[in-house]
């Protein structure tokens, strides 16, 4: 049903992209022992310590400016083959710096794969930085800081991943202070593995304009109606919540009730290798919770409107998903 529909993707992790089958070719490629991490053509991983565990595992064969282009670009222009016309990428330089890769190398192989899959696919995409949050508040301080003195056309956002029960966020207020103050988007993971308190914290110490997950905000009504009244956009990520137990299958997720209540959300998938998914996929998951095709078409609309992109650039992007309905050979709507 969501096949043709036209996509956006606000929340991907660049490494959670990464498909099995390149981390193997990868770690072959540099001599690295992938069996502990890599299984059947799968990820190895089995709660969310695990998981991240995994996840710094497949980061580390990524090793140079080129294997970043070539990671960014396959996976721009696999969003692309399914009708994606705009995709920001969680982009975290900590696990770059991790295997000697600086900073500024990181960004600048993953801003190569960006402009290539543009000028094959015409897919539009930008960066947002993460702070890692289990690095601790003095490192996500430093990436802070580090991004008020950088300057890059496609970055343009800050965040925080990672281990969500290590600490609270005030701890990490000044770092997204000071990524606001120098202009960049904020979006921050919260009421993920953390209950609603985790999203109330966000909205008190960081006041994003997107939070990531946010799920958990379900735990609390006048925290469901504060989002609403906000307009605060959650970056729902259906497939990688059951895969982590969020919830525990998709008929208990609370996205029905979150839209109900007024709540703006869009669709994302997260890692999608590790949750077996792809953003397709999660489209998909999300019209057979019973959204229609007008309701999945206006979280793209969303996802447009909350993306971290200059106002030229986005209208341009919500024009496209304006344009009058095209069809396909069959006759089955091509866009919308
Ligand atoms: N789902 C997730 N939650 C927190 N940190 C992450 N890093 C990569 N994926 C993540
Ligand atoms: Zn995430």
């Amino acid at each position: 049903m969501t096949q043709n529909l036209l996509k956006a993707e606000l929340h991907c992790h660049v490494e959670g992209a990464a498909p099995p089958a390149l981390t193997l070719a990868q770690a072959e490629k540099y001599g690295i022992d992938s069996r502990s991490f890599v299984r059947n053509g799968a990820y190895v991983w089995t709660d969310f310590t695990s998981f991240i565990a995994c996840y710094d595992f497949v980061a580390s064969v990524f090793r140079t400016q080129e294997d970043y282009a070539d990671l960014a670009e396959a996976y721009l222009c696999e969003l692309a083959g399914v009708n994606t016309i705009y995709s920001e990428l969680f982009v975290s330089p900590d696990h770059g710096e991790a295997v000697g890769l600086s900073a500024e190398a990181y960004i600048e192989g993953l801003a190569e794969g960006i402009a290539r899959a543009k000028e094959k696919t015409g897919i539009e995409c930008r960066m947002v930085i993460i702070g890692e949050r289990h690095l601790g508040p003095d490192n996500v301080l430093r990436r802070a800081k580090w991004l008020a003195n950088y300057s890059h056309p496609l970055v343009t956002g800050f965040n925080m991943a990672g281990e969500e029960r290590m600490n609270r966020v005030v701890d990490y207020a000044p770092a997204f202070q000071i990524a606001k103050g120098a202009g960049y988007g904020i979006t921050i993971h919260a009421g993920e593995l953390c209950g609603a308190f985790s999203v109330t914290d966000a909205l008190d110490h960081v006041a994003p304009s997107r939070i990531g997950h946010g799920v958990r905000s379900i735990e609390d009504a006048d925290l469901v109606k504060r989002l609403a009244d906000l307009g605060t956009v959650l970056e729902v990520c259906p497939a990688s919540n059951i895969a982590l137990q969020v919830f525990p299958d998709h008929d208990s997720h609370p996205l029905r009730q979150l839209t109900d209540a007024g709540v703006r959300v869009c669709i994302n998938s997260d890692d999608p290798p590790f949750f077996h998914t792809s953003l397709a996929q999660d489209y998909e998951i999300v019209a057979n919770m019973g959204f229609d095709r007008s309701e999945i078409n206006a979280m793209t609309r969303t996802a447009i409107e909350a993306a971290f992109v200059d106002e030229a650039t986005r209208s341009r992007l919500l024009l496209r998903l304006d344009e009058p309905t095209r069809q396909d050979a069959s006759g089955d709507d091509l866009v919308k």
